[in-house]
């Protein structure tokens, strides 16, 4: 089954507001306050949701056609069949509604529930009822509501001893909508409803049919993006009510949501509302963090500027420890990603076994010895940023190579980009309890410094294990920040950016890169890029930034993994599988000329 990605045009380039589910809670909760009624909402949520997937089935078949040749507009020959999977809360009871509309609509529907009882369908009493103790949930309101409308349905338990029977009383339909867990999702699912979450994602697949998840993807956590042991709906399309999940975005969000689609609800603009959310403490309501898919347009380049106009980077790394075969690879990736960006001058510092191969594949840099502390310390006095970190090797001797650079870009004032084994030697002070942590803490109020961790590499930052880490990242990066100062990225898919300084904080979510790009030597490419923005100070400010960098990073890989050539007549598509990093800056370099930026 073809994805919608390449169909949908609901993208914009404007950064999208992520929420935690405990917000989106208290935003209901806000419009309750104001008089609404929780079940209208939810109508509200079901018949929206209704319009969408017809729009979503149209399009559908449009691809069909395209697909199979047939350019004529899509005309509606065959019966619309919709499956929908709904569990007992109210994601359930949009599900119900959902499928009610749709029924209303001319489709043929098969409700398939998940964890209910026999007796959960006697549909005596619809009404509203006096006694507000006994009133029926907003999600059997919805149920009877179907039911009332002879929507068919199977209890999912009923069939899981005879497959065969589940197979043929099962539908077989165009779109399965999952509505099995919402944002009330609480622990992983198990025994029924693992059983429900992988028939539906087989039945997808047997069926070529499109997956449409209510809210979110059951399984996946909409606080964290954390699957618990992959299991989770793999929806085509996400369709997101009230405000748009953090966990939609990083972490494995990213595989099991597909498309987002907003479907907004409530209408935030409305003074009464804004009030109404003061009294929830407003604070509380503020973006956990914003969604990057596009950087900030550059400004132009003075015709009257030379090199010196553009910055200085001095990348530090590229050591050879122990005889062993060295780590040059990282100093040239980062140091031929920072030219790309456009700095004006670059220089690497890198063990001398390295410098005929720096001078072979970068000409344009010069080079000095790693291990030429003074040499070295006298370049920084110049520099604009060091980048200090890629392959600096993590011996005693590294560490006091490491300790006396960054105290000497300190004493001068200097940006700085810390990375891999820079890092590494940073772990290592906090557990000495050594000055630097607190001087760097301190500088890094009013100075750029930028940390450039993978899980990992936070792990050992943080004392903890990578899956402590993975399970909330966002508790992870606001931990570094806090622990070390400074502007951070918790690299990896939906990789997380926090930049802060005295007074403010920003966090965000990169909604680009892939998955090619989990490829040794991606990080140093990484550092090289950032250095080479935070180095042009004819950049306005918001240019250089660590998230700037970032999605410039993501958009190069995005780019190359969609880019085809041609070779004999027949074209190659390049896709992601074996993407290097060494690819990476001729793509840096075409992303930052290109009109995809905000
Ligand atoms: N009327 C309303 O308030 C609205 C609710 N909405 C929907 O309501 C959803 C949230 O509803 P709920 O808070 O009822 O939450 P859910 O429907 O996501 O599910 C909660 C129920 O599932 C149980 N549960 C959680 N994890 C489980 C697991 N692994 N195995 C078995 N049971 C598990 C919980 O104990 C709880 O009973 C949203 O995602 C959205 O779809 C929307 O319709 C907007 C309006
Ligand atoms: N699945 C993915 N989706 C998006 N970006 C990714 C993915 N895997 C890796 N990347 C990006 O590639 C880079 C890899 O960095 P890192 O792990 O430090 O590599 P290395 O240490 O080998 O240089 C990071 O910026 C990361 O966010």
């Amino acid at each position: 089954m073809p994805k919608l990605s390449n169909l949908l045009n609901e993208k914009t380039n404007l950064p999208v507001a992520l929420y935690s589910s405990e917000q989106v809670y208290a935003m209901e909760q806000a419009w309750f306050a104001q008089g609404h009624d929780s079940f209208g909402l939810m109508k509200q949520a079901a018949w929206q949701m209704a319009q969408q997937i017809e729009q979503l089935y149209a399009r559908k078949c449009l691809h069909t056609n395209v697909s199979n040749n047939n350019q004529s507009n899509y005309v509606e020959t065959q019966e619309r069949r919709v499956s929908v999977w709904v569990g007992n809360g109210n994601n359930g009871g949009d599900g119900w509604l959902v499928a009610y509309y749709l029924q209303q609509a001319g489709w043929r529907v098969q409700v398939i529930t998940v964890g209910f009882a026999h007796c959960d369908f006697e549909i005596n009493d619809v009404t509203e009822t006096a006694d507000v103790s006994s009133a029926p949930t907003d999600a059997i309101k919805a149920l009877k509501i179907a039911l009332s409308a002879d929507c068919n349905y199977q209890r999912f338990e009923d069939h899981l001893n005879e497959l065969n029977n589940y197979r043929k009383a099962s539908l077989q339909a165009d779109i399965y909508i999952d509505a099995l867990f919402g944002i009330g999702l609480n622990r992983a699912p198990e025994g029924i409803y693992k059983q429900a979450i992988h028939a539906f994602n087989q039945s997808v697949r047997q069926k070529y049919a499109l997956a449409v998840a209510v809210d979110v993807p059951s399984g996946l956590v909409a606080s964290t993006g954390e699957v618990f042991d992959q299991i989770a709906i793999l929806a085509d399309v996400t369709l997101c009510l009230i405000a748009r999940k953090f966990g939609l975005h990083t972490k494995d969000g990213a595989d099991y949501s597909g498309e987002v689609l907003d479907i907004p609800l409530i209408p935030y603009e409305t003074v009464s509302y804004r009030q109404s959310c003061q009294s929830q403490d407003m604070n509380k309501l503020a973006p956990v963090a914003m969604l990057l898919t596009a950087a900030h347009s550059f400004n132009a380049r003075r015709q009257n500027s030379y090199k010196g106009s553009y910055g200085h980077v001095l990348v530090i790394g590229g050591n050879r420890v122990n005889g062993s075969q060295g780590m040059g690879g990282a100093a040239i990736l980062s140091a031929s990603s920072a030219m790309a960006t456009g700095t004006g001058k670059i220089t690497v510092a890198c063990h001398d076994a390295f410098h005929g191969a720096i001078l072979t594949s970068l000409p344009d840099a010069m080079t000095i010895d790693l291990h030429d502390v003074e040499g070295v310390k006298h370049l920084i006095e110049s520099a604009s940023i060091i980048a200090i970190g890629m392959g600096l090797g993590r011996d005693e001797k590294a560490k006091a190579i490491f300790i006396s650079y960054v105290e000497a870009a300190m004493a001068n004032e200097k940006p700085m980009v810390i990375d891999a084994d820079g890092l590494y030697h940073l772990a290592s002070l906090q557990a000495d309890n050594h000055n630097l942590i607190s001087e760097l803490r301190e500088y890094s109020m009013e100075h750029q410094v930028c940390l450039t961790p993978h899980s990992g590499e936070a792990a050992n930052l943080l004392n903890k294990k990578i899956s402590e880490v993975e399970r909330d990242r966002l508790a992870a990066i606001k931990q570094c920040a806090e622990t070390y100062g400074g502007d951070w990225v918790l690299k990896g898919a939906g990789s997380l950016v926090l930049e802060q300084r005295s007074g403010w904080k920003n966090i965000y979510v990169c909604g680009v890169g892939n998955a090619g790009m989990a490829t040794a030597g991606m990080g140093d490419v990484l550092s090289g890029v950032t250095a080479g923005l935070l180095a042009q100070q004819d950049l306005e400010a918001e240019m250089r930034s660590l998230h700037q960098a970032v999605v410039i990073h993501g958009l190069a890989g995005d780019t190359l993994v969609n880019q085809t050539s041609s070779c004999d007549k027949r074209t190659l598509l390049v896709g992601q599988r074996g993407l290097q990093a060494q690819d990476m800056p001729a793509a840096v370099r075409h992303v930052m000329q290109l009109g995809i930026f905000t």
